[in-house]
C-alpha cells in the first residue's frame, strides 16, 4: 500500500512538472480544471462513498475510496505538500 501510494505520487508530481498532452492529472493542473475540479470531485465522491457504505456494495466502496486518495494526493501536490505531511500527521496520532 505504501508503495502504491508512493508510486502514484510520483506520477501526480512528473504529470505537474511535464503536464503531457492527454493526461488527466495534468488537466487539472492547469486552467483547463484546477482547484476547484479537484474540490468538486472530493466532494463528489465523499458522498458517492457515504451511498455505497450504506449499500455495502464493496467493489463500490474500494472504487470511491481509491478515487479520493487519488484526488487527495493531486490536492497535496497542488499544495506543495506531500505524504510525508500526511503520515505526520497520522503519526503524531499514534
Ligand atoms: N488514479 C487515477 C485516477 N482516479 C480517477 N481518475 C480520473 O478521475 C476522473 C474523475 O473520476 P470519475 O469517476 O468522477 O469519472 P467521471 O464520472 O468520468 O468524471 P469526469 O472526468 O467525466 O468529470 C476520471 O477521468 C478518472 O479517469 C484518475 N486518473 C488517473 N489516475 C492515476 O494517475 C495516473 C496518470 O494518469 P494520467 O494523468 O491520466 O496520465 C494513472 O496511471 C492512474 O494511476
Amino acid at each position: 500500500m505504501e508503495d502504491t501510494l508512493e508510486d502514484l505520487f510520483a506520477v501526480i508530481e512528473d504529470r505537474k512538472e511535464t503536464l503531457p498532452e492527454g493526461s488527466y492529472t495534468a488537466s487539472l493542473f492547469t486552467h483547463e480544471k484546477g482547484e476547484n475540479a479537484v474540490l468538486e470531485k472530493l466532494g463528489e465522491e465523499t458522498t458517492e462513498l457515504v451511498l455505497a457504505a450504506k449499500d455495502d456494495d464493496h467493489d463500490e466502496i474500494a472504487y470511491e475510496a481509491a478515487d479520493i486518495v487519488y484526488h487527495l494526493l493531486v490536492l497535496l501536490s497542488m499544495k506543495e505538500m506531500d505524504l510525508a505531511d500526511l503520515e505526520a500527521e497520522l503519526e503524531a496520532r499514534r
